[in-house]
Parts: structure tokens; sequence; C-alpha cells
């Protein structure tokens, strides 16, 4: 279990002001996530001189999120990242998780280290609290939990106590029994939403804990509760790192270290409390009396942007404090020399693996089902909508083509009807799916990175539990219009209707499926899903006929699902219908009416299977997108190591702390990277090495490379 507290004593508690870092003894190779005896393996988390730029187009620095950022993070202590809006923070904690979103403008340079180690050696678990909480609205507090647990946890794990234990610890026992909850529905508060967060995460018994702003939203009371139950997790063992805005005292007093940001740089990296207030008196700022630390911190680190005057005067205070840090870094082990030393100077790898699945695609099925049947059973709100849509849409049709006869101009009357029907079809379910997938897209990617389960089980359980909701709607569709309308009278007739119109919402559905798994946000994905089922509208087979279709557009009717529901729908309709006749040109019979629309040669049969076809095409484009836009990490960049970082230097006439601190920028800029391509392949070619072997003789071959 987690919470099994045995963390050896951790002599830096009362570390002194400026931090300073030690190499863990890390007696044996393996960083399993626990120790034998259940209890959280310690993981000392460093960085050193972590950089964190981004870019113009032209190659120019557009922006310095993280300036030369040093610090650590010890087990068994709550470290709380604070600081101004924009000073950093997030950029940071992803950083140190190694989920800093990739981007190409961006370049991320600097040295992490688990228990002395590069990262990409490290076994450590790592949990990570985002600001936003994304949870199946429809499940119950413990059925969330107990579901992670089955996906999880091996089965030699008592899961229901394991559950419980986890309730227990986190103070959600009282509310276990009550939904989730989401806007529609209320469900858990905030603070309790932001715990079982936390639950969540430490199913996979994390090391270390990252949580971005966990008290974002959170009344006073909840805020003081999430903050005690990460410090009591630090107190348990784990490592706990957090971002936090500005605590109120009570908060601040939790915290065991501190990191002070501003404008990207560096303030302050120590113990939290007393020390860190005496460190700024000693240095000519002192707090007030009964002032909030935290406050104090504020407004000492903020800048002031009320007047030009002002904003020099925080600029130059801002400065001030991190030159003076800066200055305490330098003289103590925060120095370059220790880490270059080990032989790590490029880190290229992010901290997330790609972690399998513990149990097989059938046990997966089996959770994943129960989890989205439970979710689209209980979404009354949804349903409620759905299904007042699909009446009141078949009582206005119903209305509008009553009883509708066999005369000639219930021909058209009929088209106009099951082409609207198949609008209508499609229509639904595509907005249903959109609106409700992204948000969906974005829990099962977080649940994937942990390797919960895998895409295949996942949509087939969605497939399956969906369906028959999917197939009521039109249904009850069916059920009132046809007999208002008087459609070709025979109950197997009807009972086609009904099948035709639960194919089509599959294939719409699945669609819906495939543009909230491309769009970038719901919005996104609301207003694409909507436009391309207009195109499919245009060549649903009413509108142009396809024989008459430019060639170019021949292919849209093909995969237009409203096409294949309305032909199928007209075949079922139209087959041995008798029509009046009064002329001679007058269509006799139904027959006739089909060869019109060019459907006079195609079956029942064949129509449904294309729009099965179209079903699966888009249920496999989904399945190739959400593989493909899997979450991507910004690698750190390579860095020169000692020896090339001396002859860069000399190159480029910088100072080594310059050319190191310049050096993402370098590596964008063409005029800079000419200057220093001599030794472009020096350093590439010893990092490549150094990946090999870590502490072997890399550094004297890059230097004879260098010569
Ligand atoms: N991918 C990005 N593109 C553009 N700007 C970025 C990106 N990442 C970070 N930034 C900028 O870097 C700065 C730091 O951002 P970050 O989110 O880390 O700050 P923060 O301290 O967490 O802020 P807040 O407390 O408001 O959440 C901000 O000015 C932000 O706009």
């Amino acid at each position: 279990l987690p919470f099994s507290s045995s963390v050896e004593d951790d002599s830096s508690h009362n570390a002194p002001s400026t931090a300073t870092i030690t190499e863990v003894e890390d007696e044996t190779d393996d960083l399993d996530v626990q120790n034998k005896d259940g209890s959280v393996k310690p993981v000392h988390v460093q960085w050193r001189n972590i950089n964190c730029v981004l870019m113009e187009k032209s190659g120019g620095v557009n922006k310095e999120v993280l300036k030369t950022i040093s610090g650590e993070a010890k087990p068994g202590r709550l470290l709380a990242i604070m600081g101004p809006s924009g000073s950093g923070k997030t950029s940071l904690i992803n950083i140190l998780a190694g989920q800093l979103p990739a981007s190409k403008r961006m370049r991320l340079t600097g040295h992490l280290l688990i228990n002395g180690r590069p990262v990409r050696n490290a076994n450590h678990t790592v949990a990570y609290v985002r600001q936003e909480d994304l949870f199946f609205s429809q499940l119950t507090v413990r059925e969330t939990l107990a579901l992670a647990a089955d996906l999880q946890l091996p089965k030699s794990v008592d899961k229901d106590k394991y559950v419980d234990d986890l309730l227990k610890r986190l103070g959600l026992a009282g509310c276990a029994g009550t939904i989730v909850g989401d806007k529609k529905v209320r469900g858990i508060s905030g603070g309790e939403k932001k715990r079982l967060s936390i639950a969540c995460e430490l199913i996979a018994s994390p090391s270390v804990i990252f949580a971005d702003e966990p008290t974002t939203g959170l009344d006073a009371f909840q805020a003081e509760q999430v903050m005690e139950t990460l410090r009591e997790l630090a107190h348990d063992g784990h490592t706990v790192i957090c971002s936090i805005h500005q605590p109120r005292g009570s908060i601040y007093a939790k915290f065991d270290d501190l990191i002070l940001l501003s404008n990207g740089s560096l303030v302050y990296m120590g113990p939290a409390g007393e020390k860190a207030l005496t460190y700024f008196e000693n240095i000519g700022y002192k707090c007030p009396e009964h002032v909030n630390p935290a406050e104090f911190f504020a407004d000492l680190i903020s800048i002031d942007y009320s007047s030009p005057e002002r904003e020099e005067i925080t600029c130059k205070k801002l400065e001030h404090v991190v030159n003076i840090f800066k200055g305490q870094m330098l003289e103590s082990v925060y120095g370059l020399e220790k880490v270059d030393g080990a032989g790590g100077v490029s880190v290229k790898s992010s901290s997330v693996k790609h972690i399998r699945p513990r149990i097989g695609w059938w046990q997966q099925f089996r959770i994943l089902l129960r989890r989205a049947w439970l979710q689209a059973t209980r979404d009354g709100p949804t349903n409620k909508v759905r299904g007042m849509m699909s009446i009141s849409s078949a009582l206005i049709f119903g209305s509008i083509f009553w009883r509708m006869g066999l005369s000639q101009t219930s021909i058209q009357d009929r088209l106009g009807l099951l082409q609207v029907a198949a609008v209508n079809t499609a229509m639904a379910a595509l907005t249903k799916t959109v609106n409700v997938f992204p948000k969906e897209r974005t829990i099962i990617q977080q649940e994937r990175t942990k390797g919960s389960y895998d895409l295949i089980p996942y949509l087939m359980s969605k497939l399956v539990a969906e369906a028959p909701i999917s197939a009521a709607f039109p249904l009850a569709f069916g059920c009132l219009v046809y007999p208002m309308t008087r459609l070709h009278p025979t109950f197997s007739r009807f009972l086609r209707f009904s099948g035709i119109m639960t194919v089509e919402a599959f294939a719409a559905s699945a669609m819906g499926l495939t543009v909230g798994s491309i769009a970038p946000s719901l919005e996104a994905a609301s207003a694409l899903g909507p436009s391309m089922m207009t195109v499919f509208i245009v060549f649903g087979g009413y509108y142009v006929n396809e024989e008459n279709t430019p060639l170019i557009f021949r292919w849209l009717p093909k995969v237009s699902m409203i096409r294949w529901a309305f032909q199928a729908l007209c075949i079922n309709e139209f087959r041995g219908l008798k029509f009046i006749k009064q002329k001679s040109f007058d269509v006799e019979n139904g027959e006739q009416a089909l060869d019109r629309l060019s459907f006079a040669n195609s079956s029942l049969r064949e129509t449904v299977v294309q729009e099965g076809r179209i079903a699966l095409f888009w249920y496999y484009l989904t399945y190739f997108f959400l593989k493909r836009n899997k979450p991507r990490y910004q690698k750190f960049e390579a860095l020169p190591r000692p020896s090339a970082l001396a002859e860069c230097s000399r190159v480029s006439g910088k100072s080594e702390q310059e050319f190191s601190d310049g050096i993402a920028e370098a590596m964008n800029s063409k005029a800079r990277e000419d200057e220093v391509s001599g030794q472009a392949s020096t350093i590439a070619s010893a990092n490549e090495d150094e990946a090999k072997e870590e502490n072997s003789n890399v550094t004297i071959a890059a230097d004879e490379d260098v010569g």
C-alpha cells in the first residue's frame, strides 16, 4: 500500500538555508517503486541549469520561460513552488514530471537526475495531479477508484481493501457512494474531486507526486484539506512537489521546502518556514510581524506594472534578489561540476515511460465495458435530451408528412421524409458524440500514459456499451414517425426502417469519435463535426444524383453515411409499393421511383453492408488517431560536455557559463550554428557514446575529436 510509512530519517530535514545537494546513496541497481516491506522507496529528484526558451519563427529568443533553474526535491518532504502568475511554476513542474507538452518552438536544456542518475535510467513512478480534474461523471467515487484499481493493480492485491484504505486515507469515505458529477449533474465538491485525483494517482504507488496548483478554485477549508493530504503523503515517504499561487499562512506552514520563481528566474530554493524568512532578512528584506510569509514573498518578487517608475523599481529589486541567490548557489554544490563529473550531460529522454497494461484484453474489455455502461446508462440529462429530441423531431416530421397516401405527389413527400430522417439521425448521433468525446479522450490519454489499458478493448467496450442506447433513439423516432406518416405499412418494413437508422447512427457516432480524436478542443470538434456532415448531406442521395456528380466529387456519395441510409430507406420503402396512376408518364410503382434515383439495381443488404463499412472505417480512423495523437512531451536537448563546452566557449568567444546559459539560443541561431559547426558532430558523438557508457573514456574521445 502506498501509505505504509517507513521513510528513513532524512538528516537534511533541517538543511541550511541554501539547500545543498548531496548524491543519494543508491545501494541497489534497482530503483523499484516500493521497498520489499511495501513502504515507499525514497526518490531524490535533482535538477540543474534548466533552461526553457520559447523561440521565434525567425530563430531568435521569444521568451525565457525558465532561466538556469537548479534545485532538488527530497523524499519525505513537501516542496512548494511559489511565484507570481507567469513565473514558470507550471513549466517547471511539467519539466520535472517529464510532461512538458512538446512544442517545436521550445528549447529545453539542463539535467534531471533521479537518485543521482540521469532520468532515463530511473525506474521511479510519477503521479501527476493536474489542475483540471477529469473523471467519468456518472461513476461514484468508489467505482472510480475500484475501476482504476482493477486496471492497474496485480491480481494478488485485495482490491476492495485497497480501495477502502484509499477512501479512508484521503477522507473520501463519506462521499464514496456519491457520483463525481459534472456541470449538468451536481456531484462531489471541488476539494473532494482534487482528493479523488490524488487517490487515483496513488494507485500506481508513485514515489514522486507532482501537483499543479492543487488548491486552485477551492475554498479555504477544502484547500487546507488538500494540502494536508499532500503533506501527509510526503511524510509517508513520497517526494511531493506542488506549485501554488499564493497560499494562506496555515498552508504555507505545511511546506518543508520552498522554491520561489519570478519571471522565470530562481529567487530562492531551500527550506520553507523560518529559514526562508531568515535568508531574506539577512539580505535586507525582513518580513514584518504577523504577515503571511507567502504574501511577503509575493510582494517582494512581483513586478508592479502600475507605472513605469514602479516597474523599474520592482524589476531592479527582483534582479537584486535573483543575483544574490545566484551568487550563493554558485558557491554551493549547485555548480555544474558534480553533475558533469557523473558523466551525464545530456538527458535525452523524458521520465514518461510506456507502461504495458497489467491485465489481458478480455479483462480490460470487461472492466471498461462496465464503466462505459454505467456512464452511458446513468447519464440522465444527456439521454433525456436525446430522447426528447428524437420524440419532438418525430412529432414534427410526423405532422408535416401526415398520412402520405399513395398519390404521385406522395413520392416526393416520401423522399423528403426519408432524407430528413437520415439527416436527423446522423446529426443527433454526431452531435452527442462530439460534445462528449473530446473530454473522454483526455481521460483515456492520461489513463493510457499510466498503462491502464489498450485502445482496442477500450473502443470495443464503448461500442458494445453504447449500442443499446444508440439503437433506442432511432427506434423511438421510428415508432412515432412510421405510423403517423403511414410509410410502407408492414411490421417487417418498420423493423428494417429502425435497423437502417440504427446502423446509420453508429456510423455517425463513429465519425464523431474520429472528429473528437483529432480536434484539439471541444469547440473545434463541435465546429468540425457538423461542417463535415454538411458535405455528406449534400451528397446524401437526394440533392445530387450520384450519376450527375462531377468526377472529382464522385467518391463523396460513396463515403456518405446519409446517402447509404437514404438509399436503404428508399429501397425498404418503395419496393413493392403501388402508386395511383393518372397520366401515362406517371410513376406506377416503387421500382420505377427507385430507378429515377439510380437505386433500382442495388439491394438493401448491399446498402446496409456499405453503411457498416463506413462505420468500421471511422472506428479504424479513431483508433489510428488516438494511437498517433498521444501526448508528446518536450525532451531535453543535448548539451556539450565540459571539454567540448570549453572548446565551444573558446570558439564563440564567450565564457563557459555564458555559453551554457545561452545554449538553447545558440542551437537555433543559424549563424551560431555555423560558428560551432566544427564542434556539433563532436557533441553529438560524445552524447551518443555517453548513452552507452556512463563513466568511461567518452570525454577523452570527445576531447580528441575536438582537437
Ligand atoms: N508553450 C508555450 N507557448 C507560449 N508561452 C508559453 C508556453 N509555455 C509557457 N509559456 C509562457 O511562459 C510563462 C510561464 O508559464 P507558466 O504556465 O509556467 O507560468 P505559471 O507560473 O504556472 O503561471 P500561472 O500561475 O498563471 O499558471 C508564461 O508567460 C507563459 O505564457
